[in-house]
């Protein structure tokens, strides 16, 4: 449905040339969500921007829907516009008129019927779940509420892509929960196309079936959100899946950890499991294969479709610690002993 050709984008400054984005490709299957991410500067929306040609590329292509923008004429472009809808992270509503009259300014624009538009509108706003707020302002809104009415204008021209620019960023917690959900309502029950960039983990593993990681205008790597999540392949990717994993060592372990080993101290070891499903066996098999026991101390796992990953604290307690550490160091990702106690 989308489709980025080795897209290249520069910008000129007075003094430089800055690279946003170098040869990306992509493609973001019909009804599929899929999610760019990268660190502030790494040239997500430029690259979302590039989609709708709000940005035009220096060079590759953008096809949309089998239909090339980079080729087609302004006026033909601005048609092809209508389809490609777009949220943003601001929300970009216009304050001076209701939450109606915002969702019904697309449709007025395209010179629809009172009738027409009052049918439309109230369908949309029982999607997103607004019909107590039709007649009330942005202004009197929660930051929840005013996405929502963004989400219904940009659904009102039956759009077949949606562009999802840091669409939560300025949300909290509880509430960017309850707009993915929405988002992913409205892409299963539209079969709608979503592209969103974000810079937390959290949303892709919330609602994307594909991620891509940018770094410096590059794709770094791309794939389905388990392969991604479960067996990473580049450090960044590593490091944005490792930021939304924060486990801490208990105060009481803080207080009493020890960079030395003692001779009868117990090692404190942090490891990660990564999707294998014998993976969480871990204390069982440390039991059988060394009689070493494994005190948890923490632990975090997550679950990406039918898959788990995260990190595990434990506190190795027997006498065959090295064998056991030897293995833990072989089957699971980043190892790490933090210290010793006891
Ligand atoms: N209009 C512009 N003129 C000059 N440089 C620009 C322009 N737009 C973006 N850039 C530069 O291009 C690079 C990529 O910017 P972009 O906004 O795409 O990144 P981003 O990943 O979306 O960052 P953020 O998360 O902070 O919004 C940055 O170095 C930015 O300074």
């Amino acid at each position: 449905m989308i489709e980025l050709l080795n897209v290249t984008k520069s910008f000129k400054t007075k003094n430089k040339t800055i690279q946003a984005l170098a040869d990306v490709s992509l493609t973001v299957e019909k009804g599929e969500i899929f999610g760019v991410i990268g660190t502030s500067g790494a040239g997500k929306s430029t690259l979302i921007r590039c989609v709708n040609l709000l940005e035009k590329p220096n060079a590759g292509k953008v096809i949309v829907d089998n239909i090339e923008l980079t080729k087609l004429s302004d006026a033909q472009l601005t048609l092809e516009r209508r389809k490609i809808a777009m949220i943003f992270q601001h929300f970009n509503l216009l304050s001076s008129r209701t939450v109606f009259d915002n969702i019904a300014f697309p449709l007025e624009l395209e010179g629809q019927s009172k009738s027409e538009i009052k049918e439309k509108v109230n369908g949309l706003l029982e999607l997103v779940g607004l019909n107590e707020k039709a007649k009330d302002y942005p202004a009197n809104l929660s930051g929840g509420q005013k996405q929502r009415v963004a989400i219904a204008r940009a659904l009102a021209n039956d759009p077949k892509v949606l562009l999802c620019d840091e669409a939560t960023s300025a949300l909290d917690p509880a509430t960017t929960k309850s707009i993915l959900k929405l988002l992913k309502s409205i892409n299963q029950k539209l079969n709608l196309t979503i592209l969103l960039i974000t810079h937390e983990m959290e949303v892709i593993k919330t609602i994307c079936d594909k991620v891509a990681v940018i770094d410096h205008g590059k794709l770094a790597e791309q794939g389905n959100v388990e392969q991604i999540f479960t067996n990473p392949q580049q450090e960044i990717t590593k490091g944005f899946i490792q930021s939304s994993l924060n486990i801490e060592l208990p105060l009481v372990y803080q207080n009493s950890l020890s960079n030395i080993d003692h001779g009868n101290s117990n090692p404190l070891v942090k490891f990660m499991l990564t999707g294998n499903n014998d993976q969480s066996f871990v204390i069982s098999n440390l039991f059988e294969k060394f009689q070493v026991k494994a005190k948890v101390i923490s632990a975090q796992l997550e679950y990406v479709g039918n898959l788990s990953f995260g990190v595990l604290l434990v506190e190795l307690q027997g006498k065959n610690i090295n064998e056991a550490l030897a293995y833990l160091e072989n089957e699971y990702s980043n190892t790490e002993i933090l210290g010793y106690v006891g």
